[in-house]
């Protein structure tokens, strides 16, 4: 036997606007999980945070077409509304908002945010147009829904800075509250991405992870920052990958560091197995 859904599903702003209205009326706390679906335990991780910190949560399944280029995996992108709606559901959601592109993107729309600090460089570098798309796309999820409070994946570390530069620079009355990446056991970072790797890369994938962490522990040690970098580099490219990127940058402003002196330090990878992106990063203890 099934049992009913509580969670409501809303494809317009107005309804959104409209139920969120009553929520505040009533002097509850609304928390908003941006998500471009095929949700997985990451993204119930969100869910769960946003709970601990609100009475209402919303999550939003948008898969939004402007930080994809048009070389980019935007079509292939994995869609499982009705599997998404279930997993929210369960996680104790109260609605799911789940607009189309001409809700989001209306006819002669004519508006982007532009970026520099944590945007340049990095994902940028490889993915020039996303990260204007991703803010001008948070920025209209945050005006629309209003939320007290967001949560954002540490997994998409960069975006999470640059989420956070945009919502001081632009004033909006919001916290922005990041979530440690949840993993796989053999330390994959879960990612909607992940079905499209195959046996042998999914094999292959964790060492992303292990290059990492051998690095921030050789850094946290007091080895040299470049030489944990380099070996790190050779660790990603002998399990197969072709690397993007992989850095020491400081853990807020995301600049370049090359000196223990320099500020937190958090390591950032992309990298390409096969048909497939994977991004992944770690905090350097201090
Ligand atoms: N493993 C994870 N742990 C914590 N948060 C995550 C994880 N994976 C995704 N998130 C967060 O969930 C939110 C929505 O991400 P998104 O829908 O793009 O999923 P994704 O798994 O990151 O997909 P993609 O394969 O596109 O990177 C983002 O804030 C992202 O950082
Ligand atoms: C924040 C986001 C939902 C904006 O489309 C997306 O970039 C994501 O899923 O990380
Ligand atoms: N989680 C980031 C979304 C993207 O890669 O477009």
């Amino acid at each position: 036997m099934t049992s009913a859904r509580a969670i409501r599903t809303v494809h317009t702003v107005a309804a959104l606007r409209d139920q969120v209205r009553q929520w505040r009326a009533a002097g509850e706390r609304v928390a908003l999980v941006p998500t471009m679906g095929a949700l997985h335990a990451g993204h119930v991780a969100l869910m769960d945070a946003g709970r601990a910190l609100a009475q209402r949560v919303i999550v939003s399944i948008f898969v939004n077409p402007t930080q994809f280029a048009p070389t980019e995996d935007l079509s292939r992108y994995p869609r499982t509304l009705e599997a998404d709606l279930a997993t929210a559901d369960a996680a104790g959601v109260d609605l799911a908002f789940v607009p189309d592109a001409g809700q989001m993107y209306p006819e002669g729309f004519a508006t982007t945010i532009a970026l520099t600090g944590p945007a340049l460089g990095l994902e940028s570098d490889f993915r020039p147009t996303h990260f204007a798309g991703v803010a001008t796309v948070v920025a209209k999820l945050l005006i629309q829904s209003q939320p007290d409070v967001a949560l954002f994946g540490e997994k998409d570390y960069q975006q999470l800075q640059v989420v956070s530069r945009l919502v001081r620079d632009l004033d909006l009355p919001v916290d922005i509250v990041g979530v440690p990446t949840v993993r796989e056991a053999d330390g994959l970072a879960l990612s909607s991405r992940n079905v499209f790797l195959r046996p042998e890369e999914r094999a292959a994938a964790p060492a992303l992870h292990r290059a990492l962490r051998a690095a921030a522990a050789a850094i946290a040690e007091g080895g040299d920052i470049t030489t944990a970098v380099d070996e790190a580099r050779a660790c990603v490219a002998t399990a197969g990958f072709q690397l993007d990127y992989l850095d020491a940058r400081h853990a807020m402003t995301l600049a370049r560091v090359t000196s223990h002196t320099d500020g937190p330090i958090r390591l950032l990878v992309a990298a390409r197995i096969g048909a497939t992106r994977l991004i992944d990063n770690l905090a350097v203890p201090n």
